[in-house]
């Protein structure tokens, strides 16, 4: 057998999914064999010589009782997350499109706790995020005592930034024009912000009114993306903790537009939005032994 064919790894199948342009690569871990190394998530997450993708979504069997499945997130530096909204939304497409379940509400368990997620017969998704985590320690963000607002000296400037978990640590800065915002420069920044231990990731909110508003976000381990589903969420819990936004806000991404409800102290945030099919593809993986080979790639393009 030629070397060529001993170093080739096994064929693996994935989706290419988007929740408002924040765009995943989705595997079912469940019908084949499937077990990744960082280096070769970052190598597939490049939009140049792999798949190209902010997150990686990994669907395994539930490891807990009365939940569905197990849904894990790796950001495209590799790094294994807790949470991902728009990621939970197109999770939940996923799984009943590939007839994992017949379910239209459906439990999961990730790495950030429980969540519950319910599709919708015109295609949105309807997401519990859980009950917003506050206290600094859990989020975790290095403070004193729990506020809604505190001062941070980053790249020589004083800034004020409210601190949540969604399940993952978020940092939210409120600015007159996200447009102008200088998310670019203070977004890595803040991300690795020795006052967020575990790193996090940075939404600049615009208020409206109290009933809409607009974000960027610059993604722990991914960059600015098009949309975050967490980020909206922390963002709108920020934002109605300061005492600017309403129970219900339609939360402007640069991909598109999620609403976010959230009455207050000790409830769950629900979000809702979008999940769709781009392409199915394979491609194979390389195998164990040395020298690495280039991968071949082959999809066939879906319907949303
Ligand atoms: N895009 C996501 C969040 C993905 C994980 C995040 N980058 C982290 O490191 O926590 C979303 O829609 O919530």
């Amino acid at each position: 057998m030629s070397q060529q064919k001993c170093n080739q790894g096994p064929v693996l199948r994935f989706t290419k999914m988007h929740g408002l342009g924040n765009d995943f690569m989705v595997v079912d871990a469940i019908s084949q064999p499937f077990r990744l190394r960082p280096e070769m998530i970052r190598e597939l997450a490049d939009r140049h010589f792999g798949v190209g993708f902010d997150q990686l979504l990994v669907v395994e069997p539930p490891g807990l009782p009365e939940v569905d499945f197990r849904y894990r997130i790796f950001n495209a530096d590799g790094s294994e997350v807790e949470q991902c909204g728009n990621g939970a939304r197109c999770f939940a497409r996923f799984v009943r499109d590939q007839r994992l379940t017949n379910k239209r509400v459906i439990r999961v368990q990730t790495a950030g706790g429980v969540i519950e997620l319910k599709l919708g017969r015109d295609g949105s998704v309807l997401v519990n995020m859980g009950v917003p985590e506050l206290e600094p320690t859990a989020i975790p963000f290095q403070a004193g005592a729990r506020q809604t607002v505190y001062p941070l000296d980053v790249a020589g400037q004083s800034l004020e930034l409210s601190a949540v978990s969604m399940g993952n640590p978020h940092g939210v800065l409120l600015v007159e024009n996200v447009d102008t915002a200088p998310v670019e420069t203070l977004g890595p920044e803040l991300e690795r912000h020795p006052a967020f231990p575990a790193r996090a990731n940075i939404g600049f909110l615009q208020i409206i009114d109290e009933g809409h508003a607009r974000l960027r976000v610059f993604e722990r381990g991914s960059g600015e993306t098009l949309a975050c589903g967490s980020g909206a969420c922390a963002a709108v819990v920020a934002g109605r903790l300061r005492g600017r936004l309403g129970k219900r806000v339609e939360v402007e991404l640069r991909g598109g537009r999620l609403v976010i409800e959230w009455q207050g102290e000790g409830a769950p945030v629900m979000m809702e939005g979008p999940a769709v099919t781009v392409f199915e593809g394979q491609l194979r993986l390389p195998g164990d032994s040395p020298p690495r080979r280039r991968r071949s790639h082959r999809s066939t393009r879906n319907g949303a």
